[in-house]
């Protein structure tokens, strides 16, 4: 993997389901219960309010010493000084991307179902490689459904591999069995209390704990 990647619960942000308010106290938890890396995905906000929010987030990651990635916005990732971005096959071109923000930052790429799409961002410079959604998701429900055994295939790519997609402590184990190292969560993890926050993190990274060959409490 990446150096900077882990094996281990990839945190996303959503602006409607954390309200403005409680966002750093979300990832707090979210951190304090093991995740190995944050994604900021933000899709209403201003760009003011994305910059402050954007700072806020990478300041605690970084004291965390979890890579930051920011949602589609290669240009907002450098502004604040985040890892990377992740890029859905809509966002701009992982070349540009790269252009922005430079050989050393973390750049993930959504491959829905598809391994060519996987080749093609591999071929491309990709960092990690993310399939999903694996079950409903009521975050992006139009998302295209894919199946475990996508995440088995893509192994012979050599490159970390997320799965989304409504995973929650219930139904995560099946995809870390069949080859997921990151295990991309926003509706499975966010909402509630800090200390439910904390707590259901804890249990995703108990899980990989439990079946990732390569996890380690380092972190
Ligand atoms: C880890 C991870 N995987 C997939 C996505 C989805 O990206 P995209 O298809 O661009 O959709 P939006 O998130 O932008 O709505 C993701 N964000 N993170
Ligand atoms: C962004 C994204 N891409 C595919 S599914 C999804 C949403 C993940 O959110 P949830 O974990 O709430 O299903
Ligand atoms: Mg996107």
């Amino acid at each position: 993997m990446n150096r900077m990647l882990k094996p281990g619960l990839y945190a996303i942000t959503d602006n409607a389901l954390t309200p403005a308010d409680q966002l750093i106290a979300a990832v707090e938890a979210a951190l304090q219960g093991g995740a190995t890396l944050v994604q900021y995905r933000d899709k209403a906000g201003t760009s003011a309010e994305r910059l402050r929010q954007a700072t806020e987030l990478n300041a605690l990651c970084r004291q965390a010493n979890v890579p930051l990635l920011i949602n589609d916005d290669p240009e907002l990732a450098l502004r604040v000084g985040a890892a990377g971005v992740h890029l859905g096959q809509d966002d701009c071109t992982l070349t540009d991307a790269r252009r922005v923000l430079g050989p050393e930052a973390i750049i993930g790429i959504t491959c829905h179902h598809r391994l060519d799409l996987a080749r093609n961002a591999k071929a491309a410079g990709a960092d990690y490689l993310a399939f999903g959604r694996f079950y409903n998701s009521a975050t992006k429900p139009g998302a295209p459904p894919a199946e475990t055994t996508v995440l088995t295939e893509a192994r012979a790519l050599a490159l970390p591999i997320t799965a989304i997609g409504g995973i929650t402590t219930d139904n995560a184990e099946a995809l870390i069995r069949a080859g997921a190292d990151l295990i991309a969560v926003v509706g499975g993890l966010f909402g509630g209390t800090s200390e439910d926050i904390r707590h259901r993190a804890e249990t995703f990274t108990r899980l990989v704990a439990r079946h990732h060959p390569l996890f380690s409490y380092s972190n």
